[in-house]
Parts: structure tokens; sequence; C-alpha cells
């Protein structure tokens, strides 16, 4: 989408003060001085509770610009979520990253430092990025059923506030060994599997967890979602993953598949917990899609 980008003069700021145990307040000022040197009326609205950032959104769209979510990717999806389902002439989203993995600001290659990534936001590069939905609601990083869901529920609020990112890794290895495999059905144009998993992963971003080898060739604007669809989670899956083997030359290993689809069906038995953007709330069977350039964002250009 070509924006003008003279145009831009009204931002709103949805801060979350408790992500990352509140990372972003320390540098605040520093951030807001970058800001107002490129726009020239930024408001700034404090959540005090989940859920609050989606009413913000809905209440201040008309009159905005640019909505801007400072916070983690928790953050990040509840605010997009509430951008992608305006339905006329939304305004266009930006990111100021304060959580412990930020991954949908690093696909997007936001600066980590919240002051350098104020101004990126100034500089005001705008790219229509692709988002995927299922059953009617958005995520803009990750959708995944399986061991993924049992990783992030199982890690410990104390270790994530001493261990930041090492935690997903803790928390990856503990759920390696205790995992239980379930059926999945998946019907798609370039792959079907009818069997047992013990995971399925569909992605926009490149990130998980704030690193990169389960899918170092995504790209947010090819109208596609990365598939990894692991049957046996085995020490030869786990060895290609950090050789950076999950690439163009090798999609199939021992115990797993990968393959890039823009519309996946998914049944399963038992039903599984979903886990989108990090947000546990439904359960399968869904359709997952990719909806091509739906975003009007704000990109930088820092490459991880
Ligand atoms: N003022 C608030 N108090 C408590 N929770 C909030 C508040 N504002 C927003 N939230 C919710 O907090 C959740 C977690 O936020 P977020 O992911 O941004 O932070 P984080 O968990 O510290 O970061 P990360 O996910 O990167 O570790 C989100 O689901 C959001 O809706």
């Amino acid at each position: 989408m070509n924006m003008n980008p003279s145009s831009l003069k009204r931002v709103s700021i949805i801060l979350n003060p408790t992500a990352g145990q509140g990372r972003l307040s320390n540098q605040w000022n520093d951030v807001l001085t970058e800001l107002k040197k490129g726009y020239e009326d930024v408001q700034v609205y404090e959540t005090t509770a989940p859920g609050e950032g989606a009413s913000f959104v809905k209440q201040l769209h008309q009159n905005t610009d640019l909505i801007i979510a400072a916070g983690g990717d928790g953050t990040v999806h509840e605010i997009a979520h509430a951008v992608l389902s305006i339905k006329d002439n939304p305004p266009a989203f930006g990111i100021l990253p304060g959580g412990t993995c930020n991954d949908f600001s690093r696909a997007l290659g936001m600066n980590q430092n919240p002051v350098k990534a104020a101004a990126q936001l100034c500089e005001k590069k705008f790219q229509s990025i692709d988002v995927g939905e299922f059953n009617g609601h958005f995520f803009t990083n990750f959708w995944g059923i399986g061991l993924i869901t049992h990783v992030s529920e199982s890690i410990d609020p104390d270790t994530k506030e001493k261990f930041g990112r090492l935690s997903y890794y803790l928390s990856a290895a503990k759920s390696f060994q205790t995992w239980e495999p379930f059926e999945i059905s998946i019907e798609s144009k370039e792959f079907q599997f009818h069997g047992n998993a013990a995971m399925f992963l569909a992605v926009n971003g490149p990130f998980t967890g704030g690193i990169r080898p389960f899918f170092p060739d995504t790209d947010i604007q090819d109208g596609m979602l990365d598939c990894l669809l692991i049957e046996e989670p085995s020490i030869s899956f786990i060895w290609d993953v950090l050789q950076n083997r999950l690439s163009d030359t090798s999609r199939e290993g021992q115990g797993y598949h990968y393959f890039q689809s823009s519309e996946i069906h998914i049944k399963t038995a038992p039903q599984q917990l979903i886990d989108c953007d990090g947000e546990r709330e439904h359960k399968t069977p869904a359709v997952v899609k990719c909806l091509k350039e739906r975003l009007n964002a704000v990109i930088g250009d820092v490459s991880f």
C-alpha cells in the first residue's frame, strides 16, 4: 500500500506498562522525545488490564493515522487484532518493542532498543504485510497446537523474569520429555497428512521465542504460511533445526514435514488447545489462512 508519509501526523501509542517487567518505562521520556521529532501529534494511552488496548483502538481509530503497540508479543497481538478488525480505512500499525522476545517486531526489522525503534518509526517506511487468520480470528506471528502450547503454558513466571528468552528453551526441554501424541488430519493444496503428531505450527514471521532457525526462509509478503508438522520430536530433528536445515533444500526429515500453504484445514482428536501469538483461548478444528498484504505497517531495516 502506498501511503504519503507527510500525511501522517496523528499518532496514538497504546502502552502496556507491565510488559517485559516495565522495560519501556525506564526510557519512556527519550522514546517520546524521539517520536515527536517525526510526528506533530503524539498521544499515549496506558492500559490497566488485558483487553483495554483493543478498546482504545475502537475508540480512537477514526482520529488517528498510526497506532503503535508498545509492549511485548501479547500486546502486539491484541492491538494488531483490533486494527485488523476495523473494516473501513484502518490506521497504519507500528511496534515499539518492550517484551521478552518481541518476535513480530523482529520480523518487521525493528531495532530492539526502544529509542532506536522510535527513530525508525519516524522514518515512515510502510509496507503491506501478510497476517494469518483462523475461524474469524487474526494472528500476526504464529499459530500452533501440541508441544508449543505445553512449552508456553509451562513457562514459570519467576524463571521468565530471571532468564528472559532462555526460559522458553528450558520449558521446551521439559516439554520434549513429556509430550503426548494426538491424531491430526491436515488438508491443503500442497500437503495432506493423516496420522499421529506431536506438534503443528503455521507461521507468518520467522521468529519463535526470539530465535530464527525453525523458519529461516519465511517472507511476510509472500501470501504463504510456513508450516511444520512434527510427528515425533527426535534428536535428528533438533539437530536439523540447529543447523538451519529447515530451508528450501530440506523439506522432509526424520519425523517432520515442512511445507508452505495459504490455506490449511486442520482436525484433531482429541480437540487441541490453539496457541496463537502466545494467546490460548480457542480449540481445534480450524481453517488457517494467510491474508496477503492485509496490514499496513511501519517497518524498520534491522536484519537479525
Ligand atoms: N496494564 C496491564 N496489566 C496487566 N496485563 C496487561 C496490561 N495491559 C495489557 N496487558 C496484557 O498483558 C499480556 C502480556 O503482554 P505482553 O506480551 O506485551 O508482555 P510480556 O508478557 O511481558 O512480554 P512477552 O510476551 O514478550 O514476554 C497481554 O495479553 C496484554 O493484553
